[in-house]
């Protein structure tokens, strides 16, 4: 085990200090060391005790979790949130002093964060603590790779502080998340449940079918939104490990802002990459699982080959393959989608596998792949347009990307479905539909009703 020793610390917190008096930028200070595994759920309940806010990430198939508290800096940004986030991510990376001796994804100076759907739909009050785009440098933050743990401390300078005093609070708070002795605790329970207005969203999906009919659009993504009322106030921990037992090949995450959590199980890669390997994912096209092994089967095959939701899988293969295809060499794209089995449906998934060009970064990536033809439709800003004006829903950070990014290049993003907004002991669950023109309006409900399962159930439904 490599660790520090505190005088180096103590001598790498007075140089930061010293360059913040002389050029007054924002002066970051990253360690991270090997620590021994301890539980990341059992961590971010430890959390807890520091009363910062705490965010959770885990994607179950590489055995990778970060745990983030507190902030060591925000990165919010607005109007051309690319931009202005890459930018402002560049500088911090440029004046940070790091030290991470180990080339491991997901350690060291690392923000995590998301954005809103849609940045020209104005906020309501339902997501009024979620900036249109926010990324933070957790102050502490927990990272599980491949069976191995590391612990990283960043620590934004300013040039009253003392390298002494700030070594103290760090070794005291190091111990409070260390507690092991620390119970997940119990879910809640939902004491009632409501729709919000059913009717109105089957009537925006006949009007998008008629806009479809009409050749103005080809597909339309439509969300609707169950708001429960819980027992008590929700225990996040619960709902996490919850969702991490039952919810195995899905990112589980959970971004808290005070009173507020964005949760979820998304099966939906945006985009990964390790340097400039790339990875991305179609996933559209939705069926239920069956009851015994011979009807899901049957159900899979069937849905392999059902005409309508091939349809609206293929938008979102030909989308992302015209979408990278400036930015990546490589690029190789089954020419038929799988089953993407879930616990509590199937869906169609073609896998996208490139190579990233040495000149461009993730922010290109996601500013050109969202929103996929899975949440938005084709043509992209046809879709928008209508979404903007029949959703009856603010979609907030729900079906945006959302993810991780370290200073070594390596990102991973998801897209935020399979989700809620829990706000104390209420809680907003959305799932949504892709609309095409053989689409069954009373069978898209149904569809909208098997995606809220995998919150619901967790939350006790
Ligand atoms: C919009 C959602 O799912 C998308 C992702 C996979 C399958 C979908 C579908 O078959 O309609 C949706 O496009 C959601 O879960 O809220
Ligand atoms: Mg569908």
């Amino acid at each position: 085990m490599i660790e520090m020793k505190e005088d180096q610390i103590e001598f790498l917190l007075s140089k930061a200090i010293d360059q913040v008096k002389t050029n007054g930028e924002i002066q970051l200070v990253s360690f991270t060391k090997q620590v021994n595994r301890i539980d990341p759920l059992v961590f971010f309940e430890a959390a807890k005790m520091l009363e910062k806010n705490r965010i959770f990430w885990s994607s179950t198939a590489d055995d990778f979790c970060v745990v983030g508290v507190g902030k060591a800096y925000d990165i919010v940004a607005n109007k051309s949130r690319y931009n202005e986030t890459e930018k402002e991510w560049n500088k911090l990376l440029q004046e940070a002093i790091i030290h991470n001796p180990y080339e491991v994804a997901g350690t060291g100076l690392l923000a995590l964060g998301g954005m809103s759907f849609d940045p020209k739909r104005e906020r309501s009050s339902l997501w009024e603590n979620f900036q249109p785009s926010r990324f933070t440098i957790p102050e502490f933050l927990l990272t599980k790779n491949n069976n191995t743990t590391y612990f990283t401390i960043n620590i934004q300078v300013t040039k009253n502080d003392h390298p002494k005093q700030m070594l103290r609070a760090c070794k005291q708070a190091e111990k409070k998340l260390f507690n092991t002795f620390i119970k997940i605790p119990q879910g809640v329970g939902i004491k009632s449940k409501e729709e919000k207005n059913p009717e109105a969203w089957k009537h925006s999906v006949r009007l998008a079918k008629e806009k479809i009919e009409k050749n103005e659009a080809k597909k339309i993504v439509l969300a609707r939104e169950l708001r429960l009322e819980l027992k008590n106030k929700a225990e996040i921990s619960a709902i996490i490990d919850k969702l991490i037992k039952t919810q195995a090949t899905s990112y589980i995450f959970a971004f808290e802002n005070g009173n507020d959590c964005f949760i979820g199980a998304t099966p939906e890669r945006l985009v990964k990459l390790e340097k400039n390997q790339l990875l991305s994912t179609c996933l559209a096209g939705t069926a239920p699982r069956g009851n015994t092994k011979e009807e899901d089967t049957r159900i899979g095959i069937s849905l392999l080959d059902d005409e309508k939701n091939r349809e609206e899988h293929d938008f979102v293969v030909k989308m992302i393959k015209r979408a990278i295809n400036d930015y990546c060499t490589d690029i190789d794209i089954p020419g038929k989608p799988v089953i993407y089995p879930l616990k509590n449906l199937q869906h169609l998934f073609t896998p996208v596998i490139a190579k990233l060009k040495d000149k461009y970064s993730i922010f290109d990536i996601v500013r050109e792949l969202h929103p996929t033809p899975a949440l938005g439709g084709t043509p992209t800003e046809e879709s928008l347009a209508f979404i903007r004006e029949h959703e009856q829903l603010d979609r907030g950070w729900y079906g945006a990307p959302i993810g991780w990014l370290d200073s070594n290049q390596n990102s991973e993003f998801a897209v935020a479905i399979r989700s809620g907004l829990i706000k104390g002991d209420k809680a907003s669950l959305f799932a949504g539909c892709g609309v095409v023109k053989d689409s069954d309006i009373e069978a898209e409900y149904e569809e909208t009703n098997i995606k809220f399962l995998p919150m619901l159930s967790v939350l006790g439904g």
